[in-house]
């Protein structure tokens, strides 16, 4: 009887075991759950009924408290729970305690802290730069190759899968127009990233060092950082995305501990430019700081992407280092995007702006010519991981319907 039997090889068996809240069907409490195959494990209840002393940080509405907790208790919780849903012995008390994906209400799972995103993917950053800096001499801007470019978004609009959005309404003026208009974006676009979530704080004016990402990053998520193309491109100069990119940035509802991915490292891409000391991941003790995150971006249930994250130019260790080399500090609960995922295919590019190249090659999808978003369309991002034995680690998906209102 499921949910204790999931099927083997199913990428949310025992190996994964990623974190959400959740509302039981007719509830509004918020829980912490565990998913496991296509049932969610109330784990607040299941700490309760096993005695374990984990209860004060797992039967909570948020994962904050857990975030916080560090990576030696991260470790601690997994293997319990590990084994709550593995161990014949706990079978009776836990089995009541799983809820059927289908019937439970998905939330946010962290309170936000501060949200950042960046630019690290060198495919994606060549393709926009030849697109909105045509006559530039070299589309990567003097700085790319010497550090993670990147942001500050806006962490109180980050939403969870499911979470309609909102056509933005802004300023745009397009080359011709003689002066800006306002009006709902008429480019409204999508960015396939990965998040990752800051557990362990760091103190003001004490830089994180590149080794010890791992202390301070609990785990990662699906990001989809909806941008609107044409707002972006008038108001962008000289200081970056602003509104363009504020009104939503969805996130999937399971965060995935770094430690289920453990068989997904891999080595960055090689650097082609000497790094200062403080990004410098050939150094010796540094282990390999990329994931093989195999992502697929699908509009309206059809697939039109599968940007790999293998190659990632910058890691998310390096973009932790800078992001604090200069003393700020981290809060637990904060987010930061990779960036863009794009791969070197055509059908790996991350955003509607190059898979069209702004729009002048439209997609075609079943139900018409596709160049950036309309009213009603579905995006999903999702993504697998490989895991132990040959098995995939399931990243779940992110999804959100664009509505005007
Ligand atoms: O190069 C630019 O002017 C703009 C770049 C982006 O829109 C990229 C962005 O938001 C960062 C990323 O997701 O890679
Ligand atoms: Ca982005
Ligand atoms: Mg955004």
């Amino acid at each position: 009887m499921p949910p204790f039997d999931v099927p083997e090889g199913d990428p949310f068996g025992p190996h994964n075991l990623p974190y959400g809240v959740f509302s039981p069907s007719g509830s509004r409490e918020r829980r912490v759950g565990v998913r496991l195959g296509d049932h969610v494990l109330d784990a607040g209840a299941a700490a309760a009924a096993l005695g374990s002393s984990h209860q004060s940080l797992l039967a909570r509405p948020v994962l904050n408290p857990l975030l916080a907790a560090g990576r030696t208790v991260w470790s601690e919780v997994r293997r319990a729970i590990t084994g709550w849903v593995t161990d014949p012995a706990h079978r009776a008390a836990v089995e009541p305690l799983f809820h059927p994906l289908s019937e439970v209400t998905l939330h946010l799972p962290f309170e936000v802290a501060d949200y950042v995103d960046f630019y690290a993917s060198e495919n994606h950053a060549r393709n926009v730069g030849q697109i909105f800096r045509p006559d530039a001499a070299d589309s990567l801007t003097p700085n790319w190759k010497h550090l993670p470019i990147g942001y500050h978004g806006r962490s109180g609009t980050v939403v969870v899968s499911g979470t309609d959005v909102v056509r933005p309404s802004g300023q745009r003026k397009g080359p011709g127009d003689p002066a800006p208009v306002f009006g709902p974006s008429i480019r409204l676009d999508i960015e396939a990233e990965v998040g990752f979530v800051v557990g362990v704080p760091s103190e003001l004016g004490r830089p994180v060092a590149l080794g010890d990402f791992r202390d301070h990053v609990f785990g990662l998520c699906l990001l989809n950082d909806w941008s609107a193309r044409d707002i972006q491109a008038w108001e962008y100069v000289p200081l970056g995305p602003f509104l363009g990119k504020s009104f939503a940035t969805s996130v999937s509802a399971w965060i995935t501990p770094l430690e289920a991915l453990e068989h997904a490292r891999v080595a960055a891409p090689e650097r082609t430019h000497p790094l200062l000391p403080y990004l410098d991941d050939s150094a010796p003790g540094i282990e390999p700081g990329g994931y093989d995150l195999r992502i697929s971006v699908a509009i309206n249930g059809q697939v039109v992407s599968e940007p790999p994250f293998s190659t990632m130019y910058w890691t998310a260790a390096q973009q932790l280092a800078h992001m604090t080399v200069n003393g700020a500090s981290l809060r637990t609960g904060d987010l930061y995007g990779s960036g863009t995922v794009s791969g070197p295919e055509d059908g790996q590019r991350g955003s509607l702006l190059e898979l069209t190249w702004n729009g002048r090659e439209p997609l075609e999808l079943p139900d018409g010519k596709r160049a950036f978003l309309e009213d009603g369309d579905v995006v999903t991002l999702s993504a697998w991981a490989p895991g132990p034995d040959g098995c995939r680690v399931g990243l779940g998906e992110v999804s959100g319907r664009i509505v005007t209102r």
